[in-house]
């Protein structure tokens, strides 16, 4: 007998085999009642078994409860190649594919009681009845007016005793009716229409359009920071609808780019019914209901972050990827699969088209428009004719030689200078800092000792409002000691400035701005980031000092000034994409200035004013810094020229999570295919974090298929031991 594999419902996430009886269409996907212990519940089902391992009997599926599987076909092909290329366990994919919210019963439509009009009374008893019973009239009046129908809640709570009576006559029947839980329920859009695009927008769209008609190419949009690339998305999407076809959109981290969205819910306000938003902030009553809306075909444009890409939607016209290089499109944990990758593939298997966009792409991305396998298009000017703002470096090492050994201030003159005549013209300026927080560690100028977090290798940073010293991997908090807890000397100071303390530095520097700090911190109070950037389009905020949170999507036509208090923060990190990301975070962050009939100027402050993702974004040069970078990746043989897979060992024992992975690397090594390289084991980076300390290695090759497959063979044959957890990352962004 065939055995089904069946993910339970309920907090566990209990997995369990059953066998399925004759006769019943058992698919992976479809949604099973079982035998729990000694009572039914119910599950999905994750794979099957052929045969059924027979050292037992196993238990029988007692209900199959979905005819059909809720995962579409295609879908589940998109499945089964992740768990191949990923490495990952087909249960853990199906996890990803179906959303805890679908699987589980509870969830399930939220319902209301509604009043039908079955049949109105003649006139000569309605008269009747305005005299004897005026409820039981005012009720059939009310729902008259109202087309038949109305809510039992909307009748008052008096009413009941009257409905029953007009129930009783046959002229209402009261019913349950499904109602969708809208996130955005009072959230009111206006309607906005289509631009009229300038001429290289012209040219992009044509060649979208085509796609959209006859998928051939994925296509990468290279568009500068404000040339109208949403434009063309949201043009992209309409010729979609107009054709019958549904559109998914994907975006970076859906809570940091609330303008997008909203771009988006805007234009297409008269048919708000058919747009579903899925991000992190919705309950799972919303997410059920937003996922039957998509399944069912009610939902025509899906826009959400890279869970998104499973958006069970038929018949696509597009999938757009905004802000394609961005590294939150790859899932943390397993199946570690990247939202961008798995969206170019969706687009094969589904035959739609695939636009991917950014004003800095990703490597992989443009180095695939130069071989061929991508079609690139371009937008070189900003959309209405301004132009791109004036980069200025400032070089802290000279900066600090003025202030004699008291350190470079955070601002620096010319930054300063920079910002008050800003702010006496009544324009606005944002300050870009990747650092919360008030000082990044507390150091003991006797000894050198620096305050580590006790359970990872980094110093825990200093947050003045809380008076606590907090790691920012895994949120431990320790007292601020006063002296050094080693040698007892009381001169222990701060190093380094987060966020926090560059908020103390502009109040006092410019005591009558108003001021906004956006960072975790800050802006933990949900719809807090939509209500500070509002402020800020209202100009009742002057500055803005933020992390990442603010680097990208942005537009605000009066910021004039965007400062980079430090851009050397993340380029001296061991990854060897450390040069790419820098010189994408400052073109992103350069490109929120100037972008209204002002022009924007942007100032950043370095200790290595001479490197080249300084230099290239300096001179807004995307093509001649990819040249380098890709020559440099080339003949050291990164991607995107290989594919680069990651394994890692975490334990709390420092010598099995070491040894493990030791033994691990001589498997590898025995019969290392050719064309692949194999690195040594090596503490990681961030050698302990939450407790565990890890260990990795880094293999490249320039085919991902026999990468992947040796990689999964290896760790099949060699189990970690039980305090041991394996990590297996396949196009690993980080290290
Ligand atoms: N054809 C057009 N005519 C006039 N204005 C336009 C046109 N296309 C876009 N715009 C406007 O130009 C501004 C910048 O466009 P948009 O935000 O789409 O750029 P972007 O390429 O997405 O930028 P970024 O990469 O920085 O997010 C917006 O205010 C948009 O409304
Ligand atoms: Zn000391
Ligand atoms: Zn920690």
């Amino acid at each position: 007998m065939p055995a089904a594999r069946v993910l339970i419902d309920g907090p566990n996430e209990l997995v369990f085999d059953y066998a399925i009886p004759e006769g019943m269409d058992a698919r992976p996907g479809c949604r099973v009642k079982i035998p729990l212990r000694n009572r039914a519940s119910t599950g999905t089902i994750l794979a099957l078994a052929k045969e059924q391992a027979s050292e037992f009997e196993l238990r029988e599926v007692l209900e199959l409860i979905d005819p059909d599987p809720l995962i579409t076909p295609k879908l589940m092909q998109m499945g089964h190649w992740m768990a191949d290329y990923y490495g990952a366990p087909m249960e853990l994919v199906m996890r990803a594919l179906l959303p805890e919210a679908v699987r589980q019963e509870n969830h399930s439509e939220k319902t209301r009681k509604m009043v039908h009009l079955l049949e109105t009374p003649d006139e000569e008893a309605m008269t009747k009845l305005s005299k004897r019973a005026s409820r039981q009239h005012l009720i059939l009046t009310l729902l008259q007016a109202a087309g038949g129908k109305m809510p039992l809640s909307d009748l008052g709570a008096g009413a009941s005793a009257s409905i029953k009576a007009v129930a009783k006559h046959g002229w209402v029947e009261i019913k349950d009716e499904p109602v969708r839980r809208d996130p955005d329920a009072g959230e009111a859009f206006l309607e906005d229409s289509p631009l009229s695009l300038n001429s290289e927008q012209q040219g992009a769209i044509e060649q979208v359009f085509k796609e959209i008609e006859t998928p051939d190419k994925p296509m990468l949009l290279h568009g500068v920071t404000g040339s109208g690339k949403t434009e063309i998305y949201l043009q992209a999407a309409q010729r979609c609808l107009d054709a019958g076809k549904s559109v998914l959109v994907l975006l970076p981290e859906i809570a940091l780019a609330p303008q997008t969205v909203q771009r988006f819910k805007s234009r297409f306000a008269s048919i708000q019914d058919q747009v579903a938003v899925m991000h992190s902030n919705l309950s799972q009553g919303e997410r059920f209901d937003e996922w039957h809306r998509i399944r069912n075909g009610e939902a025509k444009i899906v826009i959400g972050a890279r869970s998104a890409v499973f958006a069970p939607l038929t018949n696509l016209g597009i999938i757009i990827v905004d802000e394609e290089h961005e590294n939150s499109y790859k899932q943390d944990t397993s199946p570690r699969y990247h939202g961008r990758d798995l969206a170019v593939l969706r687009a094969h298997i589904e035959n739609s088209a695939i636009l991917l966009g950014s004003a800095t792409p990703s490597l992989e991305s443009f180095h695939n428009t130069e071989t061929g396998k991508y079609q690139l298009l371009k937008l070189e000017q900003r959309a209405d004719g301004q132009s791109m703002p004036i980069i200025r470096i400032v070089d802290m090492k000279i900066e600090g030689r003025k202030y004699k050994g008291a350190g470079p201030a955070i601002l620096s003159d010319p930054l300063r200078a920079n910002m008050e005549k800003k702010l006496a013209e009544g324009e606005q300026v944002i300050l870009f800092l990747n650092r919360r927080g008030f000082a990044r560690s507390l150091q003991c100028p006797a000894c050198g000792l620096v305050i580590e977090c006790r359970h990872c290798s980094i110093p825990l940073t200093y947050h003045k409002s809380e008076e606590r010293l907090i790691c920012h991997i895994c949120g431990h908090q320790a007292i601020t000691p006063r002296k050094c807890p080693e040698c007892h000397d009381p001169g222990i100071r701060f190093q380094g400035y987060g966020t926090e303390q560059v908020e103390g530095v502009l109040q006092k520097v410019f005591p009558t701005a108003k001021l906004a700090r956006i960072d975790t911190d800050t802006m933990r109070r949900k719809h807090a980031l939509r209500d500070t950037l509002k402020a800020f389009r209202q100009r009742k905020i002057d500055i803005i000092i933020g992390t990442q949170m603010i680097a990208k999507g942005l537009h605000f036509p009066n910021v004039t000034l965007v400062g980079v208090l430090n851009a050397d923060l993340g380029l001296h990190v061991p990854d060897f994409r450390a040069g790419e990301r820098t010189f994408q975070l400052l073109t992103q962050v350069a490109g929120r200035a100037g972008r209204g009939e002002l022009e924007g100027e942007v100032i950043v402050q370095t200790y290595t004013p001479h490197s080249p993702s300084i230099q290239f974004a300096r001179h807004h040069d995307f093509g001649g810094y990819a040249d380098q970078e890709l020559e440099f990746r080339r003949q050291f043989g990164y991607p995107p020229y290989t594919h680069c897979a990651v394994i890692g060992t975490r334990s709390t024992h420092q010598r099995r999570a070491e040894f493990t992975l030791q033994n691990i690397h001589q498997r590898l090594k025995k019969d290392l295919p050719q064309g692949m390289v194999l690195g040594e084991p090596l503490p990681s980076p961030l050698v302990r974090a939450h407790g565990q300390f890890r260990y990795q290695l880094m293999l490249l090759g320039s085919s991902a298929r026999q990468l992947s497959r040796h990689i999964s063979n290896i760790l099949n044959q060699t189990p970690p031991p039980d305090d041991v957890t394996l990590v297996f990352d396949m196009d690993a962004m980080g290290f």
